[in-house]
Protein backbone atom coordinates (compact mmCIF):
# COMPACT_ATOMS: atom_id res chain seq x y z
CA UNK A 1 0.00 0.00 0.00
CA UNK A 2 1.70 3.37 -0.39
CA UNK A 3 1.98 6.08 2.08
CA UNK A 4 -1.00 8.46 2.87
CA UNK A 5 0.01 12.03 3.27
CA UNK A 6 -1.30 12.72 6.50
CA UNK A 7 -1.65 16.65 5.98
CA UNK A 8 -1.34 16.53 1.81
CA UNK A 9 -2.49 20.17 1.42
CA UNK A 10 0.40 21.53 3.99
CA UNK A 11 2.86 22.13 0.90
CA UNK A 12 5.08 24.84 0.98
CA UNK A 13 3.19 27.46 -1.29
CA UNK A 14 0.72 28.57 1.83
CA UNK A 15 3.46 28.91 4.24
CA UNK A 16 6.19 31.21 2.48
CA UNK A 17 5.80 34.66 2.93
CA UNK A 18 7.76 35.20 -0.83
CA UNK A 19 4.38 35.03 -2.92
CA UNK A 20 4.11 36.58 -6.18
CA UNK A 21 2.25 40.02 -5.84
CA UNK A 22 -1.01 38.86 -7.06
CA UNK A 23 -1.10 34.97 -5.73
CA UNK A 24 -4.81 34.74 -4.07
CA UNK A 25 -5.28 30.95 -3.16
CA UNK A 26 -8.41 29.41 -4.43
CA UNK A 27 -10.80 28.39 -1.95
CA UNK A 28 -10.60 24.75 -1.93
CA UNK A 29 -6.68 25.56 -1.36
CA UNK A 30 -7.04 27.51 1.45
CA UNK A 31 -10.00 25.34 3.38
CA UNK A 32 -7.66 21.94 2.35
CA UNK A 33 -4.57 24.45 4.13
CA UNK A 34 -6.89 25.58 7.33
CA UNK A 35 -7.75 21.93 8.12
CA UNK A 36 -4.59 20.58 7.48
CA UNK A 37 -3.18 23.30 10.51
CA UNK A 38 -6.41 22.12 12.93
CA UNK A 39 -6.83 19.03 12.35
CA UNK A 40 -10.26 19.50 11.20
CA UNK A 41 -10.64 16.22 9.03
CA UNK A 42 -10.63 13.57 12.09
CA UNK A 43 -13.24 11.27 12.41
CA UNK A 44 -15.77 11.64 14.96
CA UNK A 45 -15.46 8.80 17.78
CA UNK A 46 -17.84 5.98 17.50
CA UNK A 47 -17.56 6.00 21.37
CA UNK A 48 -15.69 7.49 23.75
CA UNK A 49 -15.16 5.30 27.01
CA UNK A 50 -14.12 6.71 30.37
CA UNK A 51 -12.65 3.76 32.27
CA UNK A 52 -12.25 3.24 36.13
CA UNK A 53 -8.65 3.19 37.22
CA UNK A 54 -7.72 0.06 36.12
CA UNK A 55 -5.12 -1.16 37.23
CA UNK A 56 -4.92 2.05 39.07
CA UNK A 57 -5.19 4.17 36.06
CA UNK A 58 -7.68 5.85 34.38
CA UNK A 59 -8.59 6.60 30.79
CA UNK A 60 -10.39 7.47 28.11
CA UNK A 61 -10.73 5.72 25.13
CA UNK A 62 -11.62 7.20 21.91
CA UNK A 63 -12.99 4.68 19.42
CA UNK A 64 -12.65 4.84 15.64
CA UNK A 65 -13.32 1.89 14.04
CA UNK A 66 -15.60 -0.71 14.59
CA UNK A 67 -12.47 -3.16 14.60
CA UNK A 68 -11.81 -2.30 17.82
CA UNK A 69 -14.71 -3.65 19.68
CA UNK A 70 -13.34 -7.21 18.51
CA UNK A 71 -11.92 -8.09 21.29
CA UNK A 72 -10.51 -11.32 20.66
CA UNK A 73 -7.92 -9.65 18.10
CA UNK A 74 -4.67 -8.13 19.97
CA UNK A 75 -3.50 -5.01 19.15
CA UNK A 76 -0.43 -2.75 18.16
CA UNK A 77 0.14 -0.26 20.33
CA UNK A 78 2.01 3.10 19.42
CA UNK A 79 3.24 5.15 22.43
CA UNK A 80 4.35 8.42 23.93
CA UNK A 81 3.33 11.81 24.50
CA UNK A 82 2.84 13.07 20.68
CA UNK A 83 3.26 16.93 20.95
CA UNK A 84 2.72 18.70 17.62
CA UNK A 85 2.13 15.13 15.86
CA UNK A 86 4.92 16.60 13.92
CA UNK A 87 6.79 14.38 11.14
CA UNK A 88 8.73 11.70 13.45
CA UNK A 89 4.92 11.15 15.26
CA UNK A 90 3.37 10.45 11.82
CA UNK A 91 5.79 7.97 10.59
CA UNK A 92 5.92 6.17 13.20
CA UNK A 93 1.82 6.08 13.38
CA UNK A 94 1.47 5.40 9.85
CA UNK A 95 4.03 2.33 10.02
CA UNK A 96 2.34 0.98 12.90
CA UNK A 97 -1.67 1.22 11.26
CA UNK A 98 0.30 -0.60 8.55
CA UNK A 99 1.48 -3.27 10.49
CA UNK A 100 -1.80 -3.98 12.09
CA UNK A 101 -3.39 -3.50 8.77
CA UNK A 102 -1.29 -6.07 7.00
CA UNK A 103 -1.73 -8.29 10.45
CA UNK A 104 -5.38 -8.13 10.69
CA UNK A 105 -5.04 -7.16 14.27
CA UNK A 106 -6.04 -3.40 15.75
CA UNK A 107 -4.00 -0.59 16.25
CA UNK A 108 -4.60 2.17 19.12
CA UNK A 109 -2.05 4.77 20.38
CA UNK A 110 -1.45 5.37 23.80
CA UNK A 111 -0.85 8.63 25.17
CA UNK A 112 -0.61 10.76 29.09
CA UNK A 113 -2.70 13.44 30.32
CA UNK A 114 -1.64 15.40 31.66
CA UNK A 115 2.11 14.50 30.05
CA UNK A 116 4.62 13.49 32.21
CA UNK A 117 6.65 16.03 31.86
CA UNK A 118 4.20 18.27 33.73
CA UNK A 119 4.72 15.78 36.76
CA UNK A 120 7.95 15.12 36.28
CA UNK A 121 9.58 18.56 35.62
CA UNK A 122 8.38 21.79 38.18
CA UNK A 123 9.40 23.99 35.25
CA UNK A 124 6.24 25.25 33.10
CA UNK A 125 6.83 23.74 29.65
CA UNK A 126 4.67 25.16 26.37
CA UNK A 127 2.79 22.33 24.22
CA UNK A 128 2.18 22.31 20.03
CA UNK A 129 -0.82 21.15 20.59
CA UNK A 130 -3.14 20.16 23.53
CA UNK A 131 -4.39 16.60 24.59
CA UNK A 132 -7.62 17.16 22.29
CA UNK A 133 -6.08 18.33 19.52
CA UNK A 134 -3.87 15.31 19.99
CA UNK A 135 -6.24 13.01 20.19
CA UNK A 136 -7.85 14.45 16.93
CA UNK A 137 -4.53 14.46 14.79
CA UNK A 138 -4.09 10.20 15.75
CA UNK A 139 -7.39 9.59 14.98
CA UNK A 140 -7.10 11.30 11.44
CA UNK A 141 -3.46 8.94 10.81
CA UNK A 142 -6.05 5.97 11.14
CA UNK A 143 -5.36 4.19 14.99
CA UNK A 144 -8.82 2.31 15.94
CA UNK A 145 -8.97 3.86 19.21
CA UNK A 146 -6.72 6.27 21.59
CA UNK A 147 -6.29 5.25 24.89
CA UNK A 148 -5.39 8.52 26.71
CA UNK A 149 -4.11 7.17 30.65
CA UNK A 150 -4.36 9.66 33.42
CA UNK A 151 -0.80 10.61 34.32
CA UNK A 152 -0.36 10.22 37.82
CA UNK A 153 2.25 9.38 40.06
CA UNK A 154 1.36 6.40 40.39
CA UNK A 155 1.43 5.47 36.76
CA UNK A 156 4.99 7.12 36.57
CA UNK A 157 6.30 4.85 39.59
CA UNK A 158 4.84 2.00 37.58
CA UNK A 159 7.64 -0.31 36.24
CA UNK A 160 7.92 -0.92 32.58
CA UNK A 161 6.76 -4.75 33.33
CA UNK A 162 3.58 -4.41 34.97
CA UNK A 163 2.64 -1.54 31.82
CA UNK A 164 3.26 -3.96 29.77
CA UNK A 165 1.85 -7.09 31.47
CA UNK A 166 -1.23 -5.60 33.42
CA UNK A 167 -1.64 -1.83 32.06
CA UNK A 168 -1.76 -2.15 28.48
CA UNK A 169 -3.77 -5.66 28.25
CA UNK A 170 -6.64 -4.00 30.24
CA UNK A 171 -7.46 -2.40 26.89
CA UNK A 172 -6.31 -5.45 24.73
CA UNK A 173 -4.10 -8.40 24.56
CA UNK A 174 -0.64 -6.76 23.18
CA UNK A 175 0.61 -7.97 19.81
CA UNK A 176 3.55 -4.91 19.56
CA UNK A 177 4.73 -1.88 20.77
CA UNK A 178 5.42 1.06 18.29
CA UNK A 179 8.47 3.01 19.68
CA UNK A 180 11.02 5.54 18.66
CA UNK A 181 14.44 4.10 19.41
CA UNK A 182 14.98 6.31 22.08
CA UNK A 183 11.94 5.70 24.49
CA UNK A 184 12.68 4.09 28.13
CA UNK A 185 9.05 3.51 29.39
CA UNK A 186 8.33 2.96 33.12
CA UNK A 187 9.87 3.51 36.30
CA UNK A 188 13.34 4.78 36.51
CA UNK A 189 13.96 4.56 32.63
CA UNK A 190 14.29 1.04 33.20
CA UNK A 191 11.73 -0.13 30.13
CA UNK A 192 14.67 0.53 27.37
CA UNK A 193 13.92 -0.96 24.08
CA UNK A 194 16.28 -4.13 25.01
CA UNK A 195 14.53 -4.60 28.16
CA UNK A 196 11.25 -4.54 26.09
CA UNK A 197 12.55 -6.76 23.97
CA UNK A 198 13.43 -9.25 26.35
CA UNK A 199 10.24 -9.06 27.95
CA UNK A 200 8.30 -9.58 24.80
CA UNK A 201 10.06 -12.56 24.08
CA UNK A 202 8.73 -14.23 27.25
CA UNK A 203 5.34 -13.06 26.56
CA UNK A 204 4.78 -13.71 23.09
CA UNK A 205 4.68 -9.62 22.13
CA UNK A 206 6.72 -7.56 19.06
CA UNK A 207 8.51 -4.49 19.97
CA UNK A 208 9.52 -2.29 16.84
CA UNK A 209 11.76 0.58 17.67
CA UNK A 210 11.78 3.02 15.17
CA UNK A 211 14.76 5.31 13.81
CA UNK A 212 13.67 8.59 14.53
CA UNK A 213 13.38 10.74 11.74
CA UNK A 214 15.90 13.24 10.71
CA UNK A 215 15.40 16.09 8.85
CA UNK A 216 18.32 18.38 7.51
CA UNK A 217 20.34 15.72 9.37
CA UNK A 218 19.12 16.90 12.98
CA UNK A 219 16.25 14.73 14.70
CA UNK A 220 13.18 15.84 14.79
CA UNK A 221 11.07 17.12 17.79
CA UNK A 222 8.93 19.39 19.49
CA UNK A 223 11.76 21.07 21.36
CA UNK A 224 13.24 21.86 18.18
CA UNK A 225 9.87 23.06 16.65
CA UNK A 226 8.96 25.21 19.34
CA UNK A 227 12.70 27.00 19.55
CA UNK A 228 11.96 27.25 15.52
CA UNK A 229 8.30 29.16 16.70
CA UNK A 230 10.22 31.11 19.06
CA UNK A 231 13.13 32.24 16.82
CA UNK A 232 10.51 33.29 13.91
CA UNK A 233 11.00 37.06 14.06
CA UNK A 234 14.75 37.46 14.97
CA UNK A 235 15.92 39.80 12.18
CA UNK A 236 18.37 36.76 11.15
CA UNK A 237 15.12 34.70 10.65
CA UNK A 238 13.60 37.28 8.37
CA UNK A 239 16.50 37.64 6.17
CA UNK A 240 18.07 34.32 6.20
CA UNK A 241 16.19 30.92 6.83
CA UNK A 242 12.04 31.12 7.98
CA UNK A 243 12.17 30.34 10.55
CA UNK A 244 7.79 29.65 10.86
CA UNK A 245 8.36 27.82 7.20
CA UNK A 246 11.03 25.18 8.97
CA UNK A 247 8.54 24.75 12.19
CA UNK A 248 5.65 23.87 9.39
CA UNK A 249 7.77 22.08 7.63
CA UNK A 250 8.78 19.39 10.71
CA UNK A 251 5.14 19.64 11.84
CA UNK A 252 3.88 18.68 7.86
CA UNK A 253 0.84 21.48 8.87
CA UNK A 254 1.08 25.06 9.54
CA UNK A 255 1.03 25.95 13.44
CA UNK A 256 -2.37 27.61 15.57
CA UNK A 257 -2.98 28.66 18.63
CA UNK A 258 -6.26 29.29 20.57
CA UNK A 259 -7.10 31.88 22.85
CA UNK A 260 -10.35 33.24 24.25
CA UNK A 261 -11.58 37.13 22.63
CA UNK A 262 -11.36 39.31 25.51
CA UNK A 263 -12.48 43.35 25.23
CA UNK A 264 -9.22 45.75 24.19
CA UNK A 265 -8.56 49.49 24.69
CA UNK A 266 -11.40 49.64 22.33
CA UNK A 267 -9.19 52.26 19.52
CA UNK A 268 -8.37 49.81 16.59
CA UNK A 269 -11.31 50.68 15.47
CA UNK A 270 -10.31 54.74 15.15
CA UNK A 271 -7.35 53.49 13.81
CA UNK A 272 -9.54 52.03 10.60
CA UNK A 273 -8.52 48.27 11.75
CA UNK A 274 -10.60 46.86 14.26
CA UNK A 275 -9.21 43.77 15.87
CA UNK A 276 -10.01 41.12 18.17
CA UNK A 277 -7.55 40.81 21.01
CA UNK A 278 -7.47 37.42 22.04
CA UNK A 279 -5.34 35.89 25.19
CA UNK A 280 -4.15 32.35 24.27
CA UNK A 281 -4.25 29.59 26.25
CA UNK A 282 -1.58 29.41 29.26
CA UNK A 283 0.06 26.31 28.26
CA UNK A 284 0.24 26.51 24.27
CA UNK A 285 3.57 27.67 22.65
CA UNK A 286 2.37 31.04 21.32
CA UNK A 287 5.12 32.34 18.03
CA UNK A 288 7.32 34.94 18.95
CA UNK A 289 6.21 38.31 19.11
CA UNK A 290 5.97 39.69 15.76
CA UNK A 291 3.16 40.44 12.86
CA UNK A 292 2.18 37.21 10.98
CA UNK A 293 -0.35 37.01 8.07
CA UNK A 294 -2.87 33.65 8.77
CA UNK A 295 -6.28 32.86 9.16
CA UNK A 296 -8.82 33.04 12.29
CA UNK A 297 -10.94 30.22 12.25
CA UNK A 298 -14.83 31.02 13.86
CA UNK A 299 -17.07 28.22 13.94
CA UNK A 300 -17.14 26.76 10.25
CA UNK A 301 -15.45 29.73 8.80
CA UNK A 302 -11.87 30.18 8.02
CA UNK A 303 -11.12 34.28 7.82
CA UNK A 304 -7.62 35.63 6.25
CA UNK A 305 -5.92 37.94 9.33
CA UNK A 306 -3.44 40.44 9.86
CA UNK A 307 -2.18 38.60 13.24
CA UNK A 308 0.19 41.29 15.74
CA UNK A 309 1.54 39.03 18.29
CA UNK A 310 2.08 40.33 21.87
CA UNK A 311 1.71 43.40 23.39
CA UNK A 312 1.61 46.11 20.98
CA UNK A 313 5.08 47.95 22.07
CA UNK A 314 4.04 51.60 21.02
CA UNK A 315 1.43 51.34 23.86
CA UNK A 316 3.10 49.00 26.28
CA UNK A 317 5.45 50.11 29.57
CA UNK A 318 8.43 48.51 29.17
CA UNK A 319 7.42 46.20 32.34
CA UNK A 320 4.98 44.86 30.20
CA UNK A 321 6.88 44.11 26.69
CA UNK A 322 10.01 42.87 28.64
CA UNK A 323 10.76 39.90 27.58
CA UNK A 324 8.36 39.46 25.22
CA UNK A 325 10.08 37.45 23.00
CA UNK A 326 11.68 34.42 24.72
CA UNK A 327 10.44 32.38 27.77
CA UNK A 328 8.80 29.96 25.97
CA UNK A 329 11.68 26.87 26.65
CA UNK A 330 12.84 25.32 29.19
CA UNK A 331 16.55 24.94 27.73
CA UNK A 332 16.03 28.02 27.63
CA UNK A 333 17.06 28.88 23.99
CA UNK A 334 15.69 32.11 23.87
CA UNK A 335 16.29 34.06 27.08
CA UNK A 336 14.61 33.80 30.10
CA UNK A 337 13.53 29.96 30.42
CA UNK A 338 10.39 30.83 32.38
CA UNK A 339 7.01 29.86 31.32
CA UNK A 340 5.23 32.38 28.96
CA UNK A 341 4.71 36.19 30.58
CA UNK A 342 1.28 37.53 29.64
CA UNK A 343 2.00 39.76 27.08
CA UNK A 344 3.35 36.74 25.11
CA UNK A 345 -0.06 35.55 25.34
CA UNK A 346 -1.62 38.84 23.64
CA UNK A 347 -2.18 38.30 19.95
CA UNK A 348 -4.62 40.66 18.18
CA UNK A 349 -6.11 39.62 14.44
CA UNK A 350 -7.80 42.00 11.90
CA UNK A 351 -10.16 39.72 10.07
CA UNK A 352 -10.55 40.60 6.65
CA UNK A 353 -14.22 40.92 5.51
CA UNK A 354 -15.45 40.47 8.97
CA UNK A 355 -18.01 42.29 10.79
CA UNK A 356 -19.76 40.95 14.10
CA UNK A 357 -19.03 40.07 17.27
CA UNK A 358 -16.55 38.07 18.64
CA UNK A 359 -16.36 38.75 22.34
CA UNK A 360 -16.01 35.56 24.54
CA UNK A 361 -15.29 32.93 21.57
CA UNK A 362 -13.25 30.86 21.30
CA UNK A 363 -11.41 30.98 18.00
CA UNK A 364 -8.30 29.17 16.46
CA UNK A 365 -5.62 31.13 14.55
CA UNK A 366 -3.30 29.54 11.98
CA UNK A 367 -0.23 31.51 10.91
CA UNK A 368 0.70 31.63 7.31
CA UNK A 369 4.01 33.58 7.06
CA UNK A 370 5.74 36.38 9.17
CA UNK A 371 5.41 39.94 8.01
CA UNK A 372 7.67 41.72 10.22
CA UNK A 373 8.60 42.47 13.39
CA UNK A 374 6.50 44.39 15.85
CA UNK A 375 7.44 47.89 16.67
CA UNK A 376 7.37 50.83 18.88
CA UNK A 377 6.32 53.57 16.06
CA UNK A 378 7.25 57.47 16.64
CA UNK A 379 3.30 57.96 15.89
CA UNK A 380 -0.12 56.55 14.62
CA UNK A 381 -0.11 58.11 11.95
CA UNK A 382 3.12 55.83 10.77
CA UNK A 383 1.55 52.87 13.07
CA UNK A 384 -1.78 52.99 10.79
CA UNK A 385 0.54 53.30 7.55
CA UNK A 386 2.16 50.13 8.27
CA UNK A 387 -0.54 48.24 9.65
CA UNK A 388 -2.61 48.82 6.76
CA UNK A 389 0.16 47.81 4.71
CA UNK A 390 0.43 44.58 6.14
CA UNK A 391 -3.57 44.38 6.32
CA UNK A 392 -3.52 45.22 2.13
CA UNK A 393 -0.40 42.11 1.51
CA UNK A 394 -3.48 39.85 3.38
CA UNK A 395 -5.66 40.96 1.23
CA UNK A 396 -3.54 40.29 -1.88
CA UNK A 397 -2.53 36.93 -0.47
CA UNK A 398 -5.01 35.15 1.41
CA UNK A 399 -7.93 37.49 -0.05
CA UNK A 400 -10.71 39.65 1.75
CA UNK A 401 -13.41 37.16 2.26
CA UNK A 402 -13.85 33.70 4.67
CA UNK A 403 -13.67 30.36 3.13
CA UNK A 404 -16.16 27.69 4.53
CA UNK A 405 -14.13 25.15 6.57
CA UNK A 406 -15.08 21.96 9.12
CA UNK A 407 -16.54 22.82 12.52
CA UNK A 408 -14.77 22.36 15.64
CA UNK A 409 -16.52 22.24 18.78
CA UNK A 410 -14.74 24.02 21.82
CA UNK A 411 -15.50 22.45 25.20
C1 LIG B 1 -1.50 43.51 11.73
C2 LIG B 1 -1.24 44.32 12.96
C3 LIG B 1 0.04 44.77 13.21
C4 LIG B 1 0.32 45.52 14.35
N1 LIG B 1 1.60 45.94 14.58
C5 LIG B 1 1.88 46.68 15.66
C6 LIG B 1 3.21 47.14 15.93
O1 LIG B 1 4.16 46.86 15.22
N2 LIG B 1 3.40 47.91 17.03
C7 LIG B 1 2.37 48.24 17.86
O2 LIG B 1 2.61 48.96 18.82
N3 LIG B 1 1.12 47.80 17.66
C8 LIG B 1 0.85 47.03 16.59
N4 LIG B 1 -0.42 46.58 16.37
C9 LIG B 1 -1.43 46.74 17.41
C10 LIG B 1 -2.18 48.02 17.31
O3 LIG B 1 -1.45 49.00 17.95
C11 LIG B 1 -3.52 47.77 18.01
O4 LIG B 1 -4.27 46.90 17.24
C12 LIG B 1 -4.27 49.05 18.22
O5 LIG B 1 -3.57 49.79 19.13
C13 LIG B 1 -5.69 48.79 18.73
O6 LIG B 1 -5.69 48.14 19.96
P1 LIG B 1 -7.06 47.75 20.69
O7 LIG B 1 -7.73 46.69 19.86
O8 LIG B 1 -6.64 47.23 22.04
O9 LIG B 1 -7.84 48.97 20.78
C14 LIG B 1 -0.72 45.83 15.24
C15 LIG B 1 -2.03 45.35 15.00
C16 LIG B 1 -2.29 44.62 13.87
C17 LIG B 1 -3.68 44.12 13.62
N1 LIG C 1 11.70 12.06 15.03
C1 LIG C 1 11.06 10.95 15.37
N2 LIG C 1 10.98 9.91 14.50
C2 LIG C 1 10.31 8.79 14.83
N3 LIG C 1 9.73 8.58 16.00
C3 LIG C 1 9.80 9.57 16.91
C4 LIG C 1 10.44 10.80 16.65
N4 LIG C 1 10.34 11.59 17.73
C5 LIG C 1 9.66 10.86 18.63
N5 LIG C 1 9.34 9.66 18.14
C6 LIG C 1 8.62 8.60 18.81
O1 LIG C 1 7.23 8.84 18.77
C7 LIG C 1 6.65 8.40 20.00
C8 LIG C 1 5.97 9.54 20.63
O2 LIG C 1 6.95 10.54 20.90
P1 LIG C 1 7.06 11.32 22.27
O3 LIG C 1 6.42 12.61 22.07
O4 LIG C 1 6.59 10.50 23.39
O5 LIG C 1 8.62 11.32 22.41
P2 LIG C 1 9.72 12.35 22.18
O6 LIG C 1 10.89 11.58 21.68
O7 LIG C 1 9.85 13.10 23.43
O8 LIG C 1 9.20 13.30 21.02
P3 LIG C 1 9.29 14.87 21.02
O9 LIG C 1 10.59 15.29 21.61
O10 LIG C 1 9.19 15.23 19.61
O11 LIG C 1 8.11 15.36 21.82
C9 LIG C 1 7.76 7.85 20.87
O12 LIG C 1 7.78 6.45 20.76
C10 LIG C 1 8.99 8.51 20.28
O13 LIG C 1 10.18 7.78 20.49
Amino acid sequence: MTRTPLFSGAKGALSSPNFSASTIFSAETIKTWVENSLLLRAPQPLEVRKTEAKQDHAARVYIYRKAWYDEAVPAAFGIGAFDGFHKGHQQLIHDAVQYAHTRQIRCAAVLFDPDPSVLLDSRPQSVLLDINDRVRALAQAGVDAVIVLSCTHALLQTSYIDFCLQTLPSFASVHSLHLGCNTVLGRDGKGTIDALRELGAQHDFEVVSHELLHIDNTVVCATRIRRLLAQAATPDALTTSDALTEAHRLLGRAHFVRGRVQHGRGEGKSFGFPTANLVCEAARCVPASAVYAGFVHVQNHAWPAAINVGAPLTFSSDEQTRGQCCGQHKDQSCGSGKGQNNAQRLLEAHLLGFSGNLYDQTVDVSFVALLRPSRKFPSIAALEKTVHGNIYWVKTHLGNAAVKVGELAHD
